[in-house]
């Protein structure tokens, strides 16, 4: 199918951060990306690569960037930014395709939802002149793929920017560009930022992931039972249940000993409420919920829950 004209052009305006920009993996984050940086008009040119000959007929069809090309150094070269948009344990083998065609002085960043592991992976690779500052927006839905992204994704979010000892001009323009995209951006050390996402992402989708699978092996309880009569708690399980798996198997091997820690610390809280319903200590789950419902509160307050429909009004005091 010949490719369809693009619904709109990135464009050259007093915004510009970088004149072109390479988006090697096409899915999710990619293609929000493409979508926020033509928002705000932040990049000349977008260039785009995909690894499978399908999902580039795709970006080409929807006219997600100003170029779909067929190698990921052809993307790379001459680019001022290029952001590694593949799964944690692909980055380190792009990162060696496109080091030869790197232009000096070029920014090479990531969105990789591991900081460390991308680093020991990607920093061997980065050639001498060429700036390397990971990056990972603490935005995202279920879906994958090219059709996926949506220019708003990363609005009011947050973006955690890693200088790692980057050039600090280098780590500024890449903050400025997740700015751009509507993203807050705060900065930090990978392993901090590997313990933090441990606690507040990683180990909630493996909760989520093990409560689905505890559903699905129930003899008592069919399936269609599941679907028909699930509370809404449960369908947001659901929901974070159905993200893609090649990207959580790469989070949990490449951040295990944060994840095993925080699921440790999991595990000894989970028996010590089991032990409290099995005790009949009803002070001991009312304290414990009053504790973790002041912690809801202070994420509605800060206006971080963007899926709350607003009613003015956040989990109230308990009385
Ligand atoms: N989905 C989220 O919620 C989310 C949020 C923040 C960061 N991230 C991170 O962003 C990155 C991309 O995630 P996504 O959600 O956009 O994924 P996605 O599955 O939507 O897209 C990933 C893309 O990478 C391509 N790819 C896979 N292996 C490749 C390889 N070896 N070489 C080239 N391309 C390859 C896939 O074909 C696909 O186009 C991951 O590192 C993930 O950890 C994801
Ligand atoms: O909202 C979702 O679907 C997400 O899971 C997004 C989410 C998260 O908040 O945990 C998942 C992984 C990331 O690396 C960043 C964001």
């Amino acid at each position: 199918m010949p490719p369809r004209r693009p619904r709109h052009r990135t464009v050259q305006g007093p915004a510009v951060i970088y004149g072109r920009v390479a988006l090697i993996g096409l899915g999710l984050i990619a293609s929000s990306m493409a979508h926020a940086m033509r928002r705000g008009g932040l990049a000349g040119e977008i260039v785009g690569y995909a690894r499978t000959a399908a999902t580039r007929d795709v970006a080409r069809e929807i006219g997600l960037c100003d170029r779909v090309v067929d190698s990921a150094r052809e993307a790379a070269e001459g680019a001022d930014l290029v952001v590694l948009c593949v799964p944690v344990g692909a980055m380190g083998v792009v990162a060696a395709e496109i080091a030869p065609v790197l232009k000096p002085g070029a920014t090479v960043s990531d969105v990789g939802s591991v900081k460390r592991a991308v680093i020991e992976a990607v920093e061997p690779h980065i050639p001498a002149g060429v700036h390397f500052v990971p990056a990972h927006p603490l935005a995202g839905t279920e879906y994958s793929g090219p059709r996926s992204g949506f220019a708003t994704l990363f609005d009011n979010r947050w973006c955690i920017v890693v200088p790692n000892g980057a050039d600090r001009a280098a780590a500024d323009r890449l903050g400025d560009l997740w700015r751009g995209m509507g993203a807050n951006v705060d900065e930090m050390d990978a392993d901090h930022h590997d313990q933090v996402l441990a606690v507040v992402s990683h180990t909630p989708h493996l909760i989520a992931y093990t409560m689905v699978g505890v559903a699905d092996h129930l003899e008592n309880v069919t399936d269609s039972e599941v679907i028909k009569y699930s509370a809404s708690g449960f369908r947001d399980f659901t929901r974070i249940a159905a993200s893609d798996p090649t990207m959580w198997r790469d989070v949990f091997l490449t951040n295990r000993d944060a994840t095993l820690d925080i699921l440790g610390r999991f595990a000894e809280e989970l028996f010590v409420l089991q032990r409290a319903i099995r005790m009949g200590d009803g002070q001991h789950l009312f304290d414990y919920f009053t504790r973790t419902r002041a912690i809801r509160r202070g994420i509605v307050e800060a206006g971080q829950d963007t899926a709350a429909p607003d009613f003015g009004r956040v989990p109230g005091p308990v009385a």
